[in-house]
């Protein structure tokens, strides 16, 4: 007698990809039919928890479509095809366990958030009641959760350097999986679903920019290509530790992170490509400084399962009372890239407009909100969440923690200061005017601080402040050993009241913008 037919269904979430994904090579193994399964889950469209901004925004989508369309055209390529529904996964599973009658196994990914694991239990209960077998993965990090040379997860340091030195000394990299050839058939009969628009989602197309410093697109495919082109064909990353601090441009950093947050490409992947870089070209600072980057990836992962959903706490994960303000005129103008402060501008709108911001513009932008203005740190933990295209929830909301003084920084009241941090990264100004051009004819550094220059010199340049461009929300007294004061001059209109007061540093030149004194 024949056996029965086995038939698998491997549900897709944040793992779009068909090189070294655990799910597919299971199901190789387990069946002889195998359903590839992507969910619009309907929850993801709606609003962030506290404040409701849209919870998936407009560049977000745009990648997750080209990630599903990029899935489907492989497995076409491969003898399959990937069924696109729009519903709740539970509830899409459910369905077709009772449509085939023949389903064996659900196969997928483990996530660490409540959301995510809430999903994952009902998946669970459905399997169960149906006498389906639930095969489940951990495939998000470069180190593998049951490999953390910590007896259990609440051994986690919690000090990032910590971590590094212990699983840099003690653990290991699993290598990569191997790639299907062909992907088992899906049972006949089924329906592979239209991949949905923006309209259907409710959502309108985002217009592209041609200043963004990420105008690439998701899936797979695309993923593969930026890695060969950061790495063989630029030799980028060879450089990577020197530029990864950049504004401007596509190459500065790898521009890896849209697509590990969809699991376009797995970590492990780009950890065996480094080395096989190293063997073959070269071996630098650089080179290892990207695995360390992904390691601080690793870190929030691990952080958010050690501590659940403390994660999304006002407290954090200190349990530390701040008495957050939620003064939504003060958040409107960081948001909407007005407040004032050139720097802190350049980089919200860049995000509005493009979906994307450089890590020097998120640890700027996020001390600002935190530590200048006082706000509570979770509306810019929405915020990103709603606008960013790599939005992670780990390395979001771990990094707002850090950021915020909640969280995994080990240093008391690290506050960055604008200005310097403006001239420091964008010492001639060219970021600013990028993304701000109302202040497009002030020359050089000075467009940090259009608030200390003279009347004339703001005329000349075609500025009026509270006018074309706002005066500063708040002034903080640091600032002030970081001004220009070569172009600084008698107040200017609209600083009244500030708390703002010029020293005079004549002749004192660049060197006096790198005062080592606040960050
Ligand atoms: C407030 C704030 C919010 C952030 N939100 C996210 C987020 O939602 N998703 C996200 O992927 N990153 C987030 N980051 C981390 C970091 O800014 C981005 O990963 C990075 O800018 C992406 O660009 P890249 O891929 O070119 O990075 P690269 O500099 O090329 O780094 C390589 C990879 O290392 C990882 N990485 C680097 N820095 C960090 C970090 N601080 N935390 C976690 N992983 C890191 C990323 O996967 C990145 O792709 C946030 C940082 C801050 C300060
Ligand atoms: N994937 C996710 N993305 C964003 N937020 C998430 C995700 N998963 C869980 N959360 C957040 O986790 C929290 C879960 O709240 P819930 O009420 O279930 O738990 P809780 O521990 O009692 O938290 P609270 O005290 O804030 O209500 C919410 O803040 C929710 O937004």
């Amino acid at each position: 007698m024949m056996s029965a037919s086995r038939t698998v269904i491997c549900l897709l979430r944040n793992d779009l990809r068909l090189h070294d994904n655990e799910v597919f090579h299971w199901a190789q193994r387990n069946a002889d039919y195998i359903i590839p399964l992507y969910c619009f889950d309907p929850r993801h469209y709606q609003g962030t928890y506290h404040f409701n901004f849209p919870k998936t925004g407009p560049f977000r989508l745009r990648f997750l479509l080209d990630s599903v369309k990029d899935l489907r055209a492989t497995l076409r390529k491969r003898g399959s095809t990937l069924l696109v529904r729009q519903g709740k996964p539970e509830d899409v599973v459910s369905d077709l366990i009772q449509q085939l009658g023949s389903v064996t196994a659900v196969a997928f990914h483990e996530e660490v958030a409540s959301e995510e694991k809430t999903v994952e239990k009902k998946l669970k209960a459905i399997c169960c009641q149906n006498k389906v077998k639930v095969q489940t993965f951990w495939g998000s990090t470069l180190y593998h959760r049951d490999d953390l040379p910590f007896s259990h997860i609440g051994g986690l340091p919690d000090v990032y350097t910590q971590f590094r030195k212990v699983v840099e000394g003690q653990g290991r990299v699993r290598p990569v999986l191997s790639t299907p050839g062909q992907v088992k058939p899906l049972p006949l009969g089924l329906e592979e679903g239209t991949i949905p628009t923006f309209e259907g989602l409710g959502q309108t197309e985002p217009v592209e920019d041609c200043r963004s410093a990420f105008p690439c697109r998701g899936g797979e495919t695309e993923a593969l290509a930026r890695l060969k082109h950061y790495f063989w064909d630029t030799n980028a990353v060879a450089a990577y530790k020197e530029t990864r601090n950049g504004m401007i441009g596509v190459d500065y950093s790898t521009k890896f992170s849209p697509w590990l947050a969809l699991g376009c490409i797995s970590p492990r992947y780009i950890y065996e490509q480094i080395k096989k870089y190293e063997a073959e070209r070269t071996a630098n600072q650089s080179t290892y400084w990207v695995i360390f980057e992904l390691l601080w990836r690793d870190y929030f992962q691990f952080v958010g399962l050690k501590y659940g959903n403390r994660i999304f706490h006002m407290n954090g994960l200190q349990d530390k009372h701040v008495s957050w303000k939620t003064d939504m005129k003060l958040f409107d103008a960081w948001k909407d890239g007005r407040t004032g402060v050139p720097f802190v501008d350049a980089n919200m709108r860049e995000l509005a407009l493009t979906g994307f911001m450089s890590n020097r513009g998120r640890q700027n932008v996020a001390s600002f909100l935190t530590k200048d203005l006082g706000l509570d740190w979770r509306l810019g933990a929405e915020w990103f969440e709603y606008l960013l295209v790599d939005h992670d929830v780990c390395s979001n909301y771990g990094n707002w923690l850090y950021s915020a003084g909640i969280g995994n920084d080990p240093r008391e009241n690290r506050k960055f200061n604008m200005i310097k941090q403006g001239l420091d990264y964008d010492n001639n100004g060219e970021y600013v005017r990028q993304w701000v051009p109302e202040l497009r004819g002030i020359k050089g550094g000075d467009v940090h601080t259009p608030w200390t220059l003279s009347n004339s010199a703001l005329s000349h340049a075609q500025v009026s402040l509270n006018e074309t461009y706002p005066s500063p929300v708040i002034i903080a007294p640091e600032w002030s050993r970081h001004v220009n004061n070569k172009s600084s001059g008698p107040p200017a209109k609209g600083r009244k009241g500030s708390s703002y007061t010029p020293r005079q540093h004549k002749d004192r030149g660049i060197d006096f913008y790198f005062s080592k004194k606040s960050f």
